[in-house]
């Protein structure tokens, strides 16, 4: 591992260095720059295999005849420098970071100490902080910052000398003061009927492949639009619980681990019937609901119906939102209690009592949709004032769930498997009648973002983790990565 850091360490440093050997301006000191890269290149090998008196104390003293903005320097950054390295400062209560010469960011000393990421205070394997925070004097302050070309360096008082090193891009990322503008999430595509044009599809080789590449485009597939089809599934609910194992455990409820029903009422819920259900979510009931149901129709035999029903929940609340503010915003707020009460050896009703709003957000963010109104319980804790403005509200949620611009129907048969994302999409089915075989597995909502996190670790790392991966990973893992 510490051979491949010298390797893109070695890399990193030509990199700066061959930009500094193009400015003609620089070429005098060009050679005390080759210098002191290599000076880097050699102390940061050492500084991360152990960071007891890093070597860089030495090394420091030789970067003296780099260039002034790469020293601890407190007046303003230069105006241009010749390595474009960010400029570093102290200042009373922060360090100033200057990304150019319009663009500061703030990072309070103890916040810097903090976090650093030093194998004596974070941890390389298990990726937990080691520093014990409350032992950090409040009025912590570094004796000297320096520019690196990879971060910044910071050197602490303390009666052991104590170094901190932080990438500039993990900088960057963390900015509070000010936020910086960050690599947008995946983006969401939200849908309505005409998705039947083009659903998301994979294969079952894909999804099955050993590469996994397959997994990350089926589960890169879900977190885009809330669903994907996966066909040919051998049609067996054998197959159809391993596809599920991909992901990530099943998560086992009141009907069990891996279902596979029929309409014989074998748990209390009227799933167990021949009964249409409407556009819902499945386990509101719970405080965490099922994160991705899958479902798989096996057989369908002697009868009709059982189609099943897709609805972008992110959609229509986006047209709510646009139609009825004042809908939205009562959906927003006004808690929705639920229970399961269907299997005499489970009563589930979610903590707290009254439940979650219908459309829950993250700040302005809306990240779950929460709507099951057969599992809904009595709404006792309205305002009476509220009462016929709350029910005017979900007639006009209902409305748009249910218009034909909305629900995208599909007949499943066997072969093709569907997964869904329980806090997006919802799902329903029409009537049936004959002999109708569904299998099927919920799985958490955490194992599916972590499989999609370890893939995307792997096959769309973010900036920070493709930079830093090769010179701090252990484990696979960058100290760095911007989920820790
Ligand atoms: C296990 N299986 C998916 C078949 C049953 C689902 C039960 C549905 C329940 N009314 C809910 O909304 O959670
Ligand atoms: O039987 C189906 O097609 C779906 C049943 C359902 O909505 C559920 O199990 O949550």
């Amino acid at each position: 591992m510490w051979r491949s850091t010298t390797c893109l360490r070695v890399k990193t440093a030509k990199r700066v260095l061959g930009r500094l050997a193009q400015d003609k301006g620089a070429a005098s000191s060009s050679k005390a720059a080759l210098k002191s890269g290599r000076t880097v290149l050699a102390t940061q090998r050492a500084y991360y295999s152990t960071n007891t008196t890093p070597r860089w104390a030495s090394a420091a003293t030789a970067l003296k005849s780099t260039p002034r903005h790469l020293s601890d320097d407190r007046s303003e950054a230069s105006t241009s420098s010749i390595l474009d390295l960010p400029t570093s400062r102290i200042d009373d209560r922060q360090v100033i970071i200057g990304w150019d010469p319009h663009t500061y960011s703030r990072y309070h000393h103890i916040w810097l100490r903090d976090h650093c990421r030093c194998s004596e205070c974070f941890h390389p394997v298990t990726k937990q902080r080691l520093v014990n925070t409350f032992e950090i004097p409040p009025g912590v302050k570094p004796v000297h910052v320096e520019s690196r070309a990879d971060g910044l360096e910071v050197k602490w008082p303390s009666s052991r000398p104590h170094t901190s090193f932080y990438p500039w891009s993990w900088l960057q990322q963390n900015s509070y003061d000010p936020h910086l503008a960050r690599e947008p999430p995946q983006e969401k595509i939200l849908w309505g009927a005409k998705i039947l044009q083009s659903p998301p599809t994979v294969t079952y080789e894909e999804a099955m492949a050993e590469d996994d590449r397959g997994l990350f485009k089926w589960l890169s597939n879900v977190e885009k639009f809330g669903f994907c089809f996966i066909t040919g599934v051998p049609p067996t609910p054998e197959a159809t619980e391993q596809l599920s194992c991909r992901i990530g455990f099943i998560r086992e409820t009141q009907y069990g681990r891996f279902w596979d029903f029929t309409s014989d009422l074998a748990k209390g819920d009227t799933a167990y019937t021949t009964m249409a259900l409407g556009a819902h979510t499945d386990t509101t009931y719970f405080t965490d609901p099922c994160g991705l149901q899958l479902f798989h129709l096996l057989s369908h035999t002697d009868g009709s119906g059982g189609a099943t029903l897709l609805v972008d929940g992110f959609y229509v609340a986006s047209i709510l939102k646009e139609l009825h503010p004042d809908a939205y915003d009562i959906l927003s707020r006004v808690p929705v209690p639920a229970h399961a009460a269907g299997e005499a050896s489970a009563l589930y009703t979610p903590t707290p009592r009254l439940g979650y709003p219908v459309l829950r957000h993250q700040g302005e963010e809306l990240i779950q949709v929460r709507w099951n109104n057969d599992d809904r319980s009595v709404m006792s804790h309205l305002e009476p004032s509220m009462v016929e403005a709350w029910y005017d509200a979900i007639r006009k949620w209902y409305a748009l769930l249910t218009s034909a611009d909305s629900e995208f129907w599909v007949q499943l048969s066997p072969g093709t498997a569907v997964v869904v994302d329980n806090h997006r999409v919802l799902h329903g089915r029409s009537a049936f009648d004959g002999k109708r075989r569904m299998c099927g597995a919920y799985i958490g909502i955490d194992e599916y973002r972590s499989k999609l996190a370890i893939l995307s670790e792997r096959f769309a790392p973010d900036s920070v983790v493709h930079e830093t991966a090769a010179y701090a990973s252990v484990n696979g893992r960058s100290i760095w990565n911007p989920a820790l």
